[in-house]
């Protein structure tokens, strides 16, 4: 079946994107979702973040201290590379699986990591949401109310706008408003359904 990864940094305008791509009844495999589901009370790499952290990383109700979490990982390059080394390997056999089972014409599969995790080998093309870097954390930061400072942090653990740029098969421009985010989607759709009727 024909996949399409679509990517971009932390407050790109993925998901409204995703959104566009869903309401013409494509379905979206969501990594952020799956990056969720592998650390849901039970879960084995629950246990060993809490080993590993300290039962603080746990909220009194035995799930994940997401913010606690954040603030470890953000700020330190080695807590970050050892938590993906644990949930990388998980998150992408969830989003294989998930991807098996969604119906076609084609499908998406939104991640913010889609090249860096190497999630891209298991799509067919790769569309990048794109906009400059000052409006992705103007509008992360108003989303999240969180500060400027910590969204940067997060672009620093992501693909550089360029580096991104350089592996895309298409980009959609989000710089604008939504009706032309849209618009884009409309056309890539169209292109996407040829390519998928021409995909073995
Ligand atoms: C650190 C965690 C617990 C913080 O949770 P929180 O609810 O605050 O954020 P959420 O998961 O919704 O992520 C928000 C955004 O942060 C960015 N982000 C998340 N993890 C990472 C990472 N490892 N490297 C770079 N950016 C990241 C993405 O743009 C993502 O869309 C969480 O992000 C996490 O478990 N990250 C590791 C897993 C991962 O790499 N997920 C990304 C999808 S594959
Ligand atoms: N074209 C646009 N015009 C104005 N606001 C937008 C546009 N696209 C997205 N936004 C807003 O910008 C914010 C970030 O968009 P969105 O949540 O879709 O990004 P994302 O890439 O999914 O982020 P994350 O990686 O953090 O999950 C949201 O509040 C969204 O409503």
């Amino acid at each position: 079946m024909f996949r399409v990864g679509l990517t971009g940094g932390i407050g790109s305008g993925k998901s409204a994107a995703a959104g566009c791509f869903r309401a013409l009844g494509i379905p979206v495999v969501d990594a952020d979702w799956a990056a969720r589901v592998v650390v849901q009370p039970g879960q084995p790499a629950l246990e060993e973040i809490a080993r590993h952290f300290g039962g603080a990383i746990l909220l009194e109700n035995g799930a994940l201290d997401r913010a606690a979490l954040r603030t470890r990982v953000f700020d330190d390059p080695a807590e970050r590379a050892w938590l993906e080394q644990l949930l990388h390997p998980l998150i992408r056999e969830e989003i294989s699986t998930a991807l098996n089972r969604s119906p076609g014409p084609y499908a998406i599969l939104e991640s913010p990591l889609l090249i860096e995790s190497g999630q891209d080998q298991l799509v067919d093309r790769i569309c990048v949401i794109d906009l400059p870097e000052s409006l992705q954390i103007a509008r992360a930061c108003a989303r999240d109310s969180c500060s400027g400072a910590h969204v940067s942090k997060v672009m620093a653990a992501q693909l550089s706008r360029e580096q991104r740029l350089a592996q895309a098969d298409d980009v959609l421009d989000n710089a604008a408003g939504l009706a032309a985010l849209q618009a884009q989607v409309e056309t890539l759709h169209n292109r996407y359904l040829q390519l998928a009727a021409a995909t073995p």
